[in-house]
């Protein structure tokens, strides 16, 4: 059977999710369930397992226990084809300009959106004549980000997408290329440290310490408590 997106409720769900490296307990117990359409904010301090749990969501990385579905379906190679994935650390090839590794993209991604990719260059200021190699970490970011962003992906899992990414373009990205994505069909699950930026996007929270769920939020239940996502994130964790 295939993923059929559309009549999923749930875009992700985590039950139980355990993995272990070199003997050393990385998740534990991990469950939680994103529900489509909502963008989902993955916190918790250095360590916590977050890039770990989003290579298990994507299905890049099989866990010890317990089992994510993504639309209904067993994550795997079949649901990776549902999901433009934005990975911790990953690198462009060097050798290509910002435009050939663009073009690459268009051709290797069926669901590349063109017209989207055209102003995703012009907000995302990417200069499509720069060597990749010659990119700054922030320059790069964007470019990647660029990359996740065209695609017409049903759910969109992004880990630490800013990372060497100047303040006010993290504002700027988030408060309007995201949230210009942002259309309630989308799903979207975000690892990131830049919680001041992008709290007013988020809708709910996976908060991720030693390896174990610590709290998971809707973010208009913690606003009407008169908590924002910067206290709530103190108050778990400090
Ligand atoms: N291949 C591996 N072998 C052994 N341990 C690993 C491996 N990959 C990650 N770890 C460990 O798993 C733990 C969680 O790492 P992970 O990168 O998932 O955390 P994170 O929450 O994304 O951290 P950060 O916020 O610093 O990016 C860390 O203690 C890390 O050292």
């Amino acid at each position: 059977m295939g993923v059929n997106v559309n009549d999923a409720l749930y875009a992700i769900e985590c039950s139980e999710v355990s993995v272990t490296l070199k003997k050393k307990p990385i998740l534990q117990d991990v469950t939680f369930r994103l529900e489509k359409g909502r963008i989902g904010g993955l916190l918790g301090p250095n360590g916590a397992g977050k890039s770990t749990l989003l290579k298990v969501c994507s299905g890049l990385m099989e866990p010890s226990g317990g089992a994510v579905r993504i639309f209904g379906e067993p994550a795997g190679v079949a649901t990776l084809g549902h999901m433009a994935v934005l990975p911790d650390r990953g690198k462009l090839p060097g050798w290509l300009t910002a435009g050939e590794w663009l073009q690459f993209a268009r051709d290797l991604y069926p669901d590349w959106n063109e017209d989207y990719a055209e102003q995703l260059v012009q907000s995302l200021r990417v200069n499509r004549q720069s060597r990749i190699a010659a990119l700054s970490r922030g320059e790069e970011a964007r470019l990647q980000l660029l990359t996740c962003l065209a695609r017409r992906s049903p759910l969109i899992v992004l880990d630490e997408p800013f990372t060497g990414v100047d303040m006010l373009s993290r504002e700027q990205i988030a408060s309007s290329v995201v949230a210009d994505l942002a259309d309630g069909e989308r799903t979207f699950l975000i690892a990131t440290h830049d919680i001041r930026e992008m709290e007013n996007l988020f809708d709910c929270l996976i908060l991720l310490g030693d390896g174990r769920v610590r709290s998971t939020d809707d973010v208009d239940d913690l606003r009407q408590r008169g908590l924002s996502v910067e206290s709530h994130y103190r108050d778990v964790f400090s």
